[in-house]
C-alpha cells in the first residue's frame, strides 16, 4: 500500500516535499492506518458521537477538575509536597519505584543490549508552566538529551506539533514524533535540513487527510473560546489543544460545553483531557504507543531480545506507550509524577530535574561500560 497517495488533500508544503514514506518498506506495512480506523458508517458515527457527547457532558468537567494538580495532591495527601514517609506515597513507590533508586536494576537488564530512549516533552523535559509558548527547555537539560543521543537512538514523542517541539528542543540528531505520534520523522531531524537527504527523511503522517479539518476546527474553537478569559487554543498540526490552565474554575464548564458543541459538527474528531488541556484529535487508531512501535521497527530496533526501549513521560497520552512496552515484555515505561497515579509504567521520577539526573546516569553508565 503506497500511503503517499492515500491522502486526497495535501496542504502542507513539508509533506509535499517529503513523500510520506513514498511506498512503505515491507517491514512498516503493518503501520498503514486503514480508512476503517475511524467509524465510517453513518450509524457508527452517530452511535459514537452519542457516546462521546454523553461522556463529554457527564465526564469532561469531572476530568478537567480531577486534572487540577492541587486537587490531586490534596486528594492524595492533604498537602502539597508528598514525602516518602507518607503512607499513600510510599505504597505507590513500592508499586512504581524511583528509576533513580532502581538504576542498577534497570541497567543490569540492559547489559549487552541496545537501549533506545523515548522522551515526552512537556512536564518531562520542561517543567509545566502557565504559558505553553514559554515551556522552554533549560540548557542543562538540552545538554543531557544531546549526550544521551550520542550513545542511544533517542526520540521525542510529543503532543505538540513536530515543528514546535523541535523549536524548543533544537537538537537535530534526534528523531521526532509530534502531534501525539501522528507526525513522525524516522530519520534524525538534521536530514530534513539537507535537500539531498530529504527523501530519506521518512516522514510518516497517518492522519494527513485530517489537516484541513484540524484547521477548520481550530478556527471554530478560537472563535468560541475568545470570550473566555485565560482560554487559549494551540494548533498542533494534527490535533488541537484548548488550554484552560489560566481560566477561572467557574468557567471550566463553559469551556467544556463550547468544545463539545463545536465537536458536534466534527464527528471524525474526538476530545481527550490532558494536564489542564482538552485535546481534540482525529478518531484514528494511532497514538504514542503506535508511534513508538513504528519508530522501533523503522530504526531496526524491533528485536525484543536485543533492544531495551525506555520511555519517559508524564501525561495520560504516554500511558499508550507504557502499555506497548509492557505488552512487548521488554523495556520500561517511566512515569514522571509527584503523586500516585494508575499507570502502566514500571518506574517513576518526580519531576524534570530527576529526569535529567536519570539521563545523566545513563550516559555515565554507558561511558564506563564501553
Ligand atoms: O505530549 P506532551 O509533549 O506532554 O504535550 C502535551 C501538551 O503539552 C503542552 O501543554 C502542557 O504544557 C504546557 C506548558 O507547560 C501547560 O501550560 C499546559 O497546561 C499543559 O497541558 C502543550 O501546550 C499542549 O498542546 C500539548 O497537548
Amino acid at each position: 500500500m503506497d500511503l503517499s497517495n492515500s491522502s486526497p488533500v495535501i496542504t502542507d508544503p513539508v509533506a509535499i516535499s517529503q513523500p510520506l514514506l513514498g511506498g512503505l518498506p515491507s517491514n512498516l506495512m503493518q503501520f498503514s492506518v486503514m480508512p476503517g480506523g475511524y467509524s465510517g458508517s453513518g450509524m457508527n458515527v452517530s452511535v459514537s458521537r452519542l457516546k462521546i457527547e454523553e461522556a463529554l457532558v457527564n465526564g469532561l468537567l469531572d476530568a478537567m477538575k480531577s486534572s487540577s494538580p492541587r486537587r490531586r495532591l490534596n486528594a492524595a495527601f492533604g498537602q502539597d509536597n508528598p514525602s516518602d514517609e507518607d503512607p499513600a506515597y510510599s505504597a505507590w513507590m513500592a508499586k512504581c519505584p524511583s528509576a533513580l533508586a532502581s538504576f542498577k536494576q534497570i541497567v543490569a537488564s540492559a547489559q549487552g543490549k541496545k537501549i533506545a530512549v523515548f522522551l515526552d516533552y512537556d512536564g518531562t523535559l520542561s517543567p509545566i508552566v502557565d504559558d505553553p509558548d514559554k515551556a522552554v527547555m533549560s540548557p542543562v537539560m538540552r545538554a543531557a538529551v544531546r549526550n544521551v543521543a550520542k550513545y542511544f537512538p533517542t526520540a521525542i514523542v510529543s503532543g505538540r506539533s513536530r515543528s514546535k517541539v523541535f523549536e524548543f528542543v533544537k537538537l537535530k540528531e534526534l528523531y521526532y514524533a509530534g502531534s501525539h505520534g501522528m507526525d513522525i520523522t524516522a530519520s534524525p531531524a538534521n536530514y530534513e535540513h539537507n535537500a539531498e537527504k530529504c527523501k530519506q527523511a521518512n516522514l510518516f503522517q497517518p492522519a494527513r487527510e485530517f489537516l484541513p479539518m484540524i484547521d477548520e476546527v481550530t478556527k471554530s474553537l478560537l472563535q468560541v473560546v475568545s470570550g473566555i478569559e485565560g482560554a487559549a487554543v494551540e494548533n498542533n498540526k494534527f490535533c488541537v489543544s484548548v488550554h484552560y490552565r489560566k481560566v477561572a474554575e467557574k468557567d471550566w464548564e463553559l469551556v467544556a460545553r463550547l468544545v463539545n458543541e463545536v465537536l458536534e459538527a466534527f464527528p471524525r474528531l474526538k476530545v481527550t483531557n490532558g494536564r489542564m488541556v482538552l485535546e481534540v484529535r482525529p478518531v484514528i487508531d494511532w497514538d504514542k504507543g503506535k508511534a513508538v512501535e513504528f519508530l522501533l521497527q523503522s530504526l531496526g530496533l524491533n528485536d525484543t531480545e536485543d533492544v531495551i526501549p525506555i520511555y519517559i513521560g508524564d501525561d495520560r497520552t504516554d500511558e499508550d506507550a507504557f502499555k506497548v512496552l509492557r505488552q512487548r515484555g521488554c523495556g520500561f515505561g517511566i512515569l514522571v509524577s509527584q503523586v500516585p497515579k494508575e499507570t502502566q509504567a514500571f518506574y517513576s521520577l518526580r519531576d524534570p530535574s530527576e529526569v535529567m539526573e536519570f539521563l545523566n546516569l545513563l550516559v555515565r553508565w554507558k561511558k564506563h561500560s564501553m
